[in-house]
C-alpha cells in the first residue's frame, strides 16, 4: 500500500469516525428527548386525572352527605361534572367509568351503608391515584424526579384530606358509628400529615411556597382546627353542622387542588424547558461537531497535498540525480516545514557528494606531484580524440618530452630538487600550451603535449618553441635544464597506442640525437633545421 492510499484510508476512517460520533450523539439526543417527550405527555395526562380525581373526591363527600333533599340536586350537577372529566381520560383507566355507574346505583337503592359507597369510590380514586403514580414514576430517565415524588405526596394530601371531608361529613349527617369514625379521621389525619412531611422534603422551594399561600386562609384554619380540637378531645364535636363542615373542608380540598395544578404547570414547563435546551444544546454539539471535523478534513486535506506535492518534488528531483548521475541538481527547499527540512538535509548530503566526487575526480585525473592531467586522464582525452579524429579524418599530433640527464640532477641535489626541477618544468609548459591542447605527466620525467588540431609540420614548431622556452628558462635551484622531444602526427589506420610509439620512437631519436632536440620520424622535411631532426 502507497503512502498516498495509506492516507486515504486514515482520511476515510477519520470522516467515518466523525459521522459516527455524530450518530452516537444524535442516538443519545433522541433517547434522552424521547424521555423528557414523554414526561411532557404524561404530565397532560395526569392533569386530566387530577381533575376527574377532584370530581370524584367531591362526588365522594357529596355522596357521603346526601340525606336531606337539599343536596340531591348539589350531587346530581356534581355527577355530571365527573362524568365530564372522567370523558377527559383515556387508556385502561377510562373504564372505571362502568364501575362508578354500578357504584351510583348501589347508593341510590341504598343496599350498602354509607360508609361502604365512601369506601368504594377510595377504591376507584385509588384507581385513579395509581395510574397517576405510574404516569409520574415513568420514564426512569425523566428530568424533574423529585418534583413528580412531591406531586405524588401532595396528590396522597388531597386525596386524605378528600377522604376526611367526607367521613366527617357522613358523620355530621348520620351521627352513628362514633368510634369507627373516629379511627377513620385518626389514621387519615396522621397519613395526610405523614404526607404532607414527605411533601415538605421533595418539593421545590417554589412550590412550598405555593402550598403555605394557597393552603391558608379562614376555611383551612377552620378544617384544620376541626381536626385538630377531634384529636385533641379525643370524641367528635356534637355542634358540628353539616354544611358549615363541607364548606370550608371544600375550600381547604380546593386550595390543594390549586397547588396540584400548580405543581403540574411547573414540572410540564421545566420539562418544556429542559426539551428546548437539550435541542438547542444538540444543535451546538452538531455545528461545533460538523465545524471541527470539516476544519480538521480540510487541515487534513491541504497538508496531505502540500506533503504530496513536496515528496513528490523531492522524490522526482532524487530519482533525476540518481539518472543523470548529475550531483548538482538541488531538491527545491524553500518551505519552512519537515519537508523543507528533510530537502535541505539531503542538500547538503548533495554538497558532500558533489564535493567528494570532484575529490575524487582530481585524485584521479590529476598527477599529484605537478598538479597536471596523469597518465590515465591523458590516455582517455586521448582516446576519447582518437575517435573523433577517426570519424572528421582532420589532423592531431603528439608531442612527448623527457628531462634530459634527469639522473644526474637527482644524483647531484638530492630527489626532493628533482621534484621542485619537475614541478617548475610542468608548470611552464602549462603556461605556454593553448587552452586547445591538452598537457600531462606520462610517468617519470616524461611529459606529453596532445595538439588537438596540429599537423605534423605545426606540431614541430610548436615542440621547438617549447624546447626553446625550457632551455632558455631558469629553473631555480639547478639553473638551466634541456628535454628532449618527439613529435608524432595522427596517422589514417592509427591507434593511440601507435601515436604513442611513434612519439615515443622520435623522443628516443632526440635522445640518441644528443639530447634538447625536436624528432619526428614521419618523413616531413621542410621545417628540418637547427634542433629540429627528421629522422625516419
Ligand atoms: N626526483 C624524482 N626523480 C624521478 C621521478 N621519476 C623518475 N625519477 C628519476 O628519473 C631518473 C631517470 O633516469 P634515466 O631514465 O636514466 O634518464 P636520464 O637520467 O634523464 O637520462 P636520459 O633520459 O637518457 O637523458 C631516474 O633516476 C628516476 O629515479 C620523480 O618523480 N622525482
Amino acid at each position: 500500500m502507497t503512502l498516498r492510499q495509506k492516507i486515504l484510508l486514515l482520511g476515510l476512517v477519520a470522516v467515518s469516525g466523525m459521522f459516527l460520533a455524530l450518530w452516537l450523539q444524535y442516538k443519545a439526543y433522541l433517547t434522552q428527548s424521547q424521555a423528557i417527550e414523554a414526561v411532557v405527555r404524561n404530565v397532560s395526562a395526569v392533569v386530566a386525572l387530577s381533575h376527574a380525581a377532584h370530581e370524584l373526591q367531591r362526588e365522594r363527600g357529596m355522596t357521603a352527605i346526601n340525606h336531606s333533599k337539599t343536596n340531591a340536586q348539589a350531587l346530581a350537577e356534581q355527577v355530571r361534572h365527573t362524568d365530564a372529566a372522567l370523558a377527559g381520560i383515556r387508556g385502561d383507566i377510562a373504564s372505571l367509568g362502568m364501575a362508578l355507574t354500578q357504584l351510583r346505583t348501589e347508593a341510590a337503592t341504598g343496599r350498602i351503608t354509607p360508609l361502604a359507597i365512601l369506601d368504594s369510590y377510595s377504591k376507584l380514586l385509588q384507581r385513579l391515584a395509581d395510574e397517576m403514580d405510574r404516569l409520574t414514576s415513568e420514564p426512569e430517565a425523566a428530568v424533574a424526579k423529585t418534583d413528580m415524588v412531591a406531586h405524588t405526596h401532595l396528590m396522597a394530601v388531597k386525596e386524605n384530606l378528600g377522604q376526611i371531608r367526607a367521613t366527617l361529613g357522613y358523620w355530621t349527617e348520620h351521627k352513628s358509628d362514633d368510634s369507627v369514625v373516629l379511627n377513620r379521621l385518626f389514621r387519615l389525619k396522621s397519613l395526610q400529615e405523614e404526607e404532607l412531611r414527605k411533601f415538605g422534603l421533595d418539593a421545590s422551594p417554589e412550590l412550598r411556597e405555593r402550598l403555605a399561600q394557597e393552603f391558608s386562609g379562614l376555611e383551612v384554619a377552620q378544617t384544620l382546627e376541626t381536626l385538630a380540637q377531634i384529636a385533641a378531645a379525643g370524641k367528635l364535636p356534637q355542634t358540628l353542622d353539616v354544611q358549615a363542615w363541607w364548606s370550608m373542608a371544600t375550600v381547604a380540598v380546593d386550595r390543594l387542588k390549586v397547588v396540584e395544578d400548580y405543581s403540574l404547570e411547573l414540572i410540564e414547563k421545566k420539562a418544556e424547558l429542559e426539551l428546548t435546551q437539550l435541542r438547542s444544546s444538540m444543535r451546538l454539539g452538531v455545528i461545533i461537531t460538523l465545524g471541527i471535523g470539516l476544519a480538521v478534513v480540510i487541515m487534513a486535506i491541504s497538508a496531505t497535498v502540500a506533503l504530496l506535492r513536496a515528496l513528490d518534488r523531492a522524490l522526482g528531483s532524487m530519482e533525476l540525480i540518481a539518472a543523470s548521475q548529475d550531483f548538482q541538481i538541488r531538491i527545491p527547499a524553500d518551505t519552512p516545514d519537515e519537508i523543507g527540512r528533510i530537502s535541505r538535509s539531503f542538500n547538503q548530503l548533495l554538497d558532500i557528494a558533489e564535493r567528494l566526487l570532484k575529490e575524487k575526480d582530481y585524485l584521479a585525473t590529476t598527477d599529484p606531484l605537478t598538479g597536471v592531467n596523469n597518465r590515465l586522464r591523458f590516455a582517455k582525452v586521448l582516446g576519447d580524440e582518437a575517435e573523433r579524429k577517426r570519424r572528421t579524418n582532420t589532423p592531431m599530433a603528439l608531442v612527448m618530452f623527457d628531462v634530459d640527464h634527469f639522473k644526474r640532477i637527482n644524483d647531484t641535489y638530492g630527489h626532493n630538487v628533482g621534484d621542485e626541477v619537475l614541478k617548475a618544468l610542468a608548470n611552464l609548459v602549462s603556461t605556454e600550451v593553448r587552452v586547445t591542447d591538452f598537457f600531462g605527466r606520462w610517468g617519470g620525467e616524461e611529459f606529453v603535449l596532445l595538439l588537438r588540431d596540429d599537423d605534423c609540420e605545426a606540431a614541430m614548431a610548436a615542440a621547438e618553441k617549447l624546447r626553446n622556452l625550457i632551455a632558455s628558462s631558469d629553473i631555480p635551484s639547478v639553473g638551466k635544464v634541456t628535454c628532449s622531444f618527439g613529435v608524432a602526427a595522427w596517422m589514417l589506420g592509427d591507434t593511440e597506442a601507435s601515436l604513442v610509439a611513434r612519439a615515443d620512437k622520435a623522443l628516443y631519436e632526440s635522445k640518441k640525437g644528443g639530447r634538447n632536440l625536436v624528432t619526428c620520424t614521419q618523413g616531413v622535411t621542410g621545417n628540418c633545421h637547427g634542433r629540429v631532426r627528421c629522422a625516419q
